[in-house]
């Protein structure tokens, strides 16, 4: 890999969360109208919302869930009990409403985009289809890397640069979702290579693949990390992928350059998590973890970011619905700081 391009592709700047307010923030919740500690980790999450906002109030009604769709090259090894043709299916069904994603997010009003990272078909015209295409799916990593320095670079960048115009558009939260057959083979390289974690504890069922499957996804991620011993984050995902990943992790760094929390779903969005804050740190205070995904190996992900879930459904779906669940918690956790009277006022009979 050439390494003038690892030199010129850099995250945004990012403030570090300023933890110095964490204690000020817990004692305006413990003044609130109920017994100190009782709301127990919605305290937590309203103090973590408070410090990335401060000294703005924190809010989380306006929500947009961004779903990054690509394609993988790994899947001609056959790590998915599904086709890729897959991926572009689901994509149409978002734009008609109709995916589960979709439902939750309606139930919830929550926005949804739908952004197209490296779907390998053209996608028709949509008024709701971000076109951000960075090429027709990755390369096979198994035998060659999933994509160049530039489309890296270019997937990173395009990520942020969606998720500030969000931001900039009066998005208050973004929550994170993805669509990609194969994805979970490239997270589990990513995870493997950044937690850093062993190989084989970082392999799971994914969509749900059969014990045949399981052995052929094995041989194929155990093939792709033979062939490069990357551990550099950029280089990382060059080499294992996936564009729908990189634009995630983009995104986080660029909600995160303007101090805006970010829902994290599940396995693969962890990984671009664990990409996003290896490749700038101070991404990590930004980051609330929605579930536990069912999928294996995204424990061992939570633990190397330090991340405790809010949730644990044994969800494995991805496309951000564990992330449009937790919203609500978000919601009430910023009303918390906002909306509820102190209990001084209340036992002076002010209210
Ligand atoms: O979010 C998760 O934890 C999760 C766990 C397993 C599978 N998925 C979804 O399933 C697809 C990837 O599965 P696979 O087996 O094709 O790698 C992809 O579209 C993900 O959204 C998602
Ligand atoms: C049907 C289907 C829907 C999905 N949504 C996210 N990943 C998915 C994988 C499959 C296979």
């Amino acid at each position: 890999m050439p390494t003038d391009t690892l030199v010129a592709w850099q995250p945004p700047t990012i403030a570090p969360v300023d933890r110095a307010t964490e204690t000020a923030l817990r004692a305006r919740i413990d003044g609130k109208a109920k017994p100190p500690g009782s709301l127990g980790r919605i305290e937590d999450l309203a103090v973590a919302l408070g410090a990335i906002r401060h000294p703005a109030e924190p809010r989380c009604d306006n929500a947009v869930l961004m779903v990054f769709a690509g394609d993988h090259g790994l899947t001609a090894e056959g790590v998915s009990q599904y086709p890729s043709a897959v991926t572009v299916a689901m994509v149409m069904t978002y734009l008609a409403g109709k995916a589960c994603a979709n439902a939750f997010a309606a139930g919830s009003h929550v926005d949804v985009r739908v952004i197209d990272a490296g779907v390998a078909a053209e996608l028709p015209n949509h008024p709701d289809l971000i076109d951000a295409k960075v090429r027709m799916g990755t390369g096979n990593a198994a035998r060659e890397p999933a994509m160049t320095p530039d489309e890296a670079a270019l997937a990173l960048n395009r990520g942020a640069e969606l998720a500030i115009a969000e931001i900039k558009a009066g998005a208050e939260i973004i929550a994170l979702g993805e669509m990609g057959i194969g994805n979970t083979a490239s997270s589990s390289l990513l995870l493997h290579r950044l937690g850093p974690a062993p190989l084989d504890a970082c392999i799971g069922v994914g969509a749900g693949q059969d014990a045949p499957g399981m052995a052929k996804k094995r041989a194929a991620i155990e093939m792709a990390a033979a062939r490069s011993a990357a551990t550099a984050p950029f280089e990382v995902l060059c080499e294992f992928g996936g564009l729908e990943i990189a634009m995630m992790a983009g995104a986080i760094l660029g909600a995160a350059s303007q101090r805006r929390p970010v829902i994290v779903d599940g396995f693969i969005a962890t990984a671009a998590a664990l990409l996003a804050v290896r490749l700038a740190p101070a991404a990590r205070g930004y980051c609330v973890f929605a579930h536990r995904s069912a999928e294996r190996g995204h424990d061992l992900a939570l633990q190397a970011l330090e991340a405790r879930p809010l949730l644990d459904l044994e969800l494995r779906l991805g496309e951000g619905t564990g992330a449009i669940l937790a919203i609500p918690l978000l919601r009430a956790a910023a009303r918390l700081m906002t909306d509820v009277a102190d209990l001084s006022d209340v036992l002076a009979g002010k209210l």
